[in-house]
């Protein structure tokens, strides 16, 4: 069995808070949990949960087998560089930053001539929160086996992980099951409204897009068929699937979407060119 390693937050918002609630609910002792947050009433509730806490980083992170950095991509170089003077030569850090690099993170633990090499680049998504999160892993080729299935194994407390080449493909992830999560909310929302304009109440309107959804999502998940099969199957020839999917595509949905994620995917390019190394 896995054994939990001690493990500093650094940052402890939404994404830390979404991390911490699964791997408690995988039975990682609270004592082995320890975050580091500006906000004073962060502080307040981390402790209301009997997590650790404190508002600057100190030598206690010398003691911490694993650090994750869990603040904003803009806040990155000048809070690592804060904990470095703690850091081990067997520390595995592990970044959730959109954009920041590996190496960067690399660049700033070590040297430009010795970049450090125990880090690990990921990017999980909020429905952790409910330990239905997706994460894409990324490493530099230096990472121990050892490290690599410690990060797997952190990272599967809050859903399923996807190992990927490089920063590039993290940037990707980040354009699909990062950010992506916000895109199917966006997709609910209009939903609802269309029910509602169609004369259902809120209240069924959120109840039927909500089971659609989830529905749609569990047969293409246990289908063997390509979601495009699925699709057709729905599609009576002459019937109302065709006349909807007839105003998708001639607004180009399938290309809004593709549009959407590019820009998501360059957006972390920029974040990587103003706030890295
Ligand atoms: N929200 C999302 O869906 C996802 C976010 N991410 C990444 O996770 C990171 C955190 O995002 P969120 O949790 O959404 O943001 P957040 O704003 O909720 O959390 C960041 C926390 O860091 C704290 N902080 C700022 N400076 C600090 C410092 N010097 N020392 C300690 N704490 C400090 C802030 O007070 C805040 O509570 C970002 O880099 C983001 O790109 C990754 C995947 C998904
Ligand atoms: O919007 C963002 O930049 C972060 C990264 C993925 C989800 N939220």
């Amino acid at each position: 069995m896995f054994k939990f390693p001690s493990i500093a937050f650094i940052g402890g918002g939404n994404m830390a808070n979404a991390l911490v609630s699964g791997l408690l609910n995988q039975k990682c002792p609270s004592e082995n949990l320890h975050v580091i947050e500006v906000a004073d009433t962060l502080r307040e509730q981390w402790s209301a949960k009997n997590i650790s806490t404190s508002s600057t980083p100190d030598a206690g992170l010398t003691n911490k087998k694993v650090w994750i950095f869990a603040v904003k991509p803009q806040q990155m170089k000048e809070v690592v560089l804060a904990c470095k003077p703690w850091l081990s030569s067997d520390t595995l850090v592990i970044s959730i930053a959109a954009g920041i690099s590996i190496g960067s993170l690399a660049s700033w633990l070590g040297s430009d001539e010795s970049p450090y090499q125990n880090v690990v680049r990921c990017m999980p998504n909020t429905p952790a929160l409910v330990g239905a999160g997706v994460t894409g892993l990324a490493a530099p080729l230096g990472l121990s086996l050892q490290d690599r299935d410690t990060a797997t194994n952190l990272l599967s407390a809050v859903g399923q992980t996807v190992w990927v080449e490089d920063d590039r493909a993290i940037d990707a992830v980040t354009a699909l099951s990062g950010s992506g999560p916000a895109y199917v909310f966006l997709f609910i929302e209009a939903l609802i409204q269309g029910g509602e304009s169609l004369g259902l109440t809120a209240q069924q309107s959120k109840e039927l897009a909500l089971a659609t959804l989830a529905g749609a999502t569990k047969l293409a998940s246990n289908s063997s068929e390509p979601p495009s099969t699925l699709r057709e199957r729905v599609t009576s020839k002459g019937g109302t699937t065709a006349a909807a999917l007839a105003v998708f595509q001639d607004s180009k949905f399938v290309h809004i979407v593709s549009e959407a994620m590019r820009a998501a995917d360059l957006r972390a390019a920029e974040l990587s060119k103003e706030f890295g190394a």
